[in-house]
């Protein structure tokens, strides 16, 4: 049996350039994971069933799960039929913006090279990913990433920013489909680069993060679910240094130095919404 943690992320940018001939958008985004995790554990099957069980009920167990897509992608990948029992304790929620059904699906492959000993390498895995999900390839690589395309060319990069984390979902449950489709990408007004966060991150300014973070899907989903922007303004109000929704949204996230501050923070929004974690980025 191989047990592996399918961690969080959040985007501390996310530009959208254009949309593709494809039908997906070009993005250009700073991903960062966080230490908040869904947590696997894979055995083997003596047939050749995929097998998903998930502490969560509102989550598909067949194949429409992105765990039992991912085994099924590395298996048609590497032309084997072995089977596998898939246990997913469900902790990231779902449709939130912090791509926990992509973190599950690359548990799933990096666990499953392990147990099948592959020996695949994560660019092979990020290939195989990326058919599961556009979240996939950067949630195989974890840490901190510049990740392009429709979200397949992760660079990854030596920093390890060092922030307490104070994640709040409003309760609404969003679709990544919605968003990008009712997003004009014409009608952006600020295109946040991710050069400038680069920068930001390195010189461990968090005035210059706070100022190169950007999401243009914000805007589009405060539009559709005000409750968005409500929750961005009480993370502020209590002493958010950084205060941004994640990826589609709804999830709002705000980053703290100093982890006092950011317990005072947690402690606070627990009184009036439910959805509320404290991590740190990792
Ligand atoms: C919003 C982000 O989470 C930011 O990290 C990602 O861009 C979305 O990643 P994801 O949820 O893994 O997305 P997918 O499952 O691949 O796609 C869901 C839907 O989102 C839209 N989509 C997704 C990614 C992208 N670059 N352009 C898009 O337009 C497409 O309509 C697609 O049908
Ligand atoms: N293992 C899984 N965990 C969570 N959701 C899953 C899983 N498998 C399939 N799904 C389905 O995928 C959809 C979105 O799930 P997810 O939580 O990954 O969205 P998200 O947080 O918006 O991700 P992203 O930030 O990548 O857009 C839901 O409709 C859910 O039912």
């Amino acid at each position: 049996m191989i047990f592996e943690k399918a961690r969080a992320k959040i985007n501390l940018t996310l530009d959208v350039l254009y949309k593709r001939p494809d039908g997906y958008h070009e993005v250009e985004m700073v991903m960062q994971t966080v230490d908040f995790c869904d947590y696997l554990s894979l055995t083997p099957r003596q047939d050749q069933q995929i097998v998903i069980r998930s502490s969560a009920p509102y989550i598909p167990t067949d194949e429409r799960n992105l765990a039992y897509k991912a085994a099924e992608a590395l298996r048609n990948h590497v032309g084997i039929r072995r089977g596998v029992e898939i246990d997913i304790d469900k902790r990231i929620p779902v449709a939130a913006g912090l791509a926990g059904g992509s973190a599950d699906a690359a548990a799933v492959l990096r666990g499953l090279n392990h147990l099948w000993q592959l020996r695949l390498n994560f660019e092979e895995l990020s290939r195989i990913g990326e058919e599961v999900g556009s979240d996939v390839p950067f949630c195989i690589y974890g840490g901190t990433a510049v990740v392009r395309g429709r979200g397949e060319r992760v660079e990854p990069v030596a920093l390890r920013p060092a922030f307490w984390v104070v994640l709040a979902k409003p309760p609404v449950a969003v679709s990544t489909a919605e968003i990008y489709h009712a997003l004009d990408v014409q009608a952006i007004a600020h295109h946040p680069r991710a050069k400038e966060m680069m920068d930001a991150l390195r010189s461990e300014d968090v005035v210059a993060v706070a100022k190169a973070a950007g999401n243009v899907l914000e805007p589009v989903c405060s539009a559709l679910y005000p409750e968005t922007a409500k929750v961005k303004e009480q993370l502020i109000r209590l002493g958010s240094q950084v205060t941004l929704m994640s990826g589609s949204g709804p999830t709002v996230f705000g980053l703290f130095e100093r982890e006092q501050r950011a317990r005072r923070a947690y402690n606070t929004m627990r009184a009036t919404l439910k959805e509320v974690y404290l991590c740190q980025t990792c």
